[in-house]
């Protein structure tokens, strides 16, 4: 049972009932074209996966409990209260709620949070994790919901959580909630890089002075070509934030990458490598020049690609 404070992480492996992935997720471009009456931006981006990402175990239980571990652990709100609550717990009730009002049964749960994700770093940690909740409750209980019902309840916890319940290669639209499959889009090694300084999202939209910018536009040539000519629209107000952006930009830009760019509303920035090999060695370089940062290689979900152009 997980109830207490784990940090052992053999001892999560073996005694969850189950475990699901909550994968990082990567904002290959990301345009805002516009803002809803009500505040939200309306934007268009092209996003995907890692095969990494933060680790979840449910066990049934005698009372609901949470524990944690991982190289962040320490940064997570612990409960539910509040704006800022931790969305696992919140995305547990939520479910809990909807089952429970069609009269099924939701027993208590000890959920485990292995926290490998830096936090509030613009590749959808708590969405991810909100997500992964939803997917390994539903497994765990042993009930379905339809996947519109499934997806309604995730965007009441974050415009990010319906993409991360797909976690496969998308275009999204709206506020992130109209999602199209981009099966074509291939496998990419990435190595993921962020300097440990949590960003708030709302306050990164709030810098966005231009707000009508043109929308991403139909695949032109091979993938990482069209990619270079695409943008992300939060990087200037985020640049402008947070200083150490331009440092792990140009870090991981000197290592060869084909694209350096920022994720979501960062300070995660991402660079594509031509192999997985070249990741891996430009991880290891970048960890040697800023041991205190965080870098990781990553293979991200899709077609593994012949060659990448
Ligand atoms: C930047 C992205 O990560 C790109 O994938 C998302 O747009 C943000 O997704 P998220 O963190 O799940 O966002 P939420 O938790 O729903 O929203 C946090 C805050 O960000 C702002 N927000 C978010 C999404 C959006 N399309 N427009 C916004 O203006 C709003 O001020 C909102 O109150
Ligand atoms: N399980 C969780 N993991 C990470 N952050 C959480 C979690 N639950 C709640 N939070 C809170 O959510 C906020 C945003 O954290 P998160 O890591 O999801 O940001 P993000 O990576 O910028 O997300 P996005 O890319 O979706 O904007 C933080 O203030 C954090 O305290």
């Amino acid at each position: 049972m997980f109830l207490g404070n784990l940090s052992s992480d053999s001892r999560f492996a073996d005694e969850a009932n189950l475990f699901e992935l909550a994968p990082a997720k990567i904002n290959l471009a990301l345009h805002v074209t516009g803002q809803r009456a009500d505040g939200y931006h309306l934007l268009e981006s092209i996003v995907t996966f890692a095969d990494t990402g933060d680790r979840l175990g449910f066990s049934d239980a005698d009372a609901d409990g949470i524990s944690f571990s991982g190289r962040f652990a320490s940064l997570l709100p612990t409960s539910v209260e509040g704006k800022h609550g931790n969305l696992v717990l919140k995305a547990r009730d939520l479910l809990r709620k909807a089952l429970q009002d069609k009269g099924v049964s939701a027993p208590p749960v000890a959920i485990h949070l292995e926290k490998n994700l830096p936090v509030a770093a613009g590749i959808g940690g708590g969405s991810a994790d909100a997500a992964a909740t939803l997917r390994g409750l539903m497994r765990l209980w042993n009930v379905g919901l339809p996947a519109e019902e499934l997806a309604v309840l995730g965007l009441s916890l974050g415009a990010d959580v319906p993409m991360c319940l797909k976690s496969e290669p998308l275009m999204a639209r709206g506020i992130g909630e109209e999602l199209t499959a981009l099966p074509d889009l291939p496998s990419l090694s990435l190595v993921l890089g962020n300097p440990l300084v949590g960003v708030s999202t709302p306050g990164i939209f709030r810098r966005l002075t231009q707000k009508d910018n043109s929308p991403i536009g139909a695949l032109d040539g091979d993938w990482i070509s069209f990619l270079k000519m695409l943008r992300n629209d939060l990087e200037p107000p985020a640049r402008s934030l947070v200083r150490e952006i331009d440092q792990i930009s140009s870090l991981i830009g000197a290592e060869g990458t084909m694209l350096t760019r920022m994720s979501g509303s960062g300070a995660t920035c991402f660079g594509i490598f031509p192999s997985f090999e070249a990741a891996e060695k430009a991880m290891e370089n970048l960890n040697g020049q800023k041991p205190e940062w965080y870098f990781q290689a990553v293979r991200t979900v899709g077609q593994v690609p012949e060659r990448i152009q």
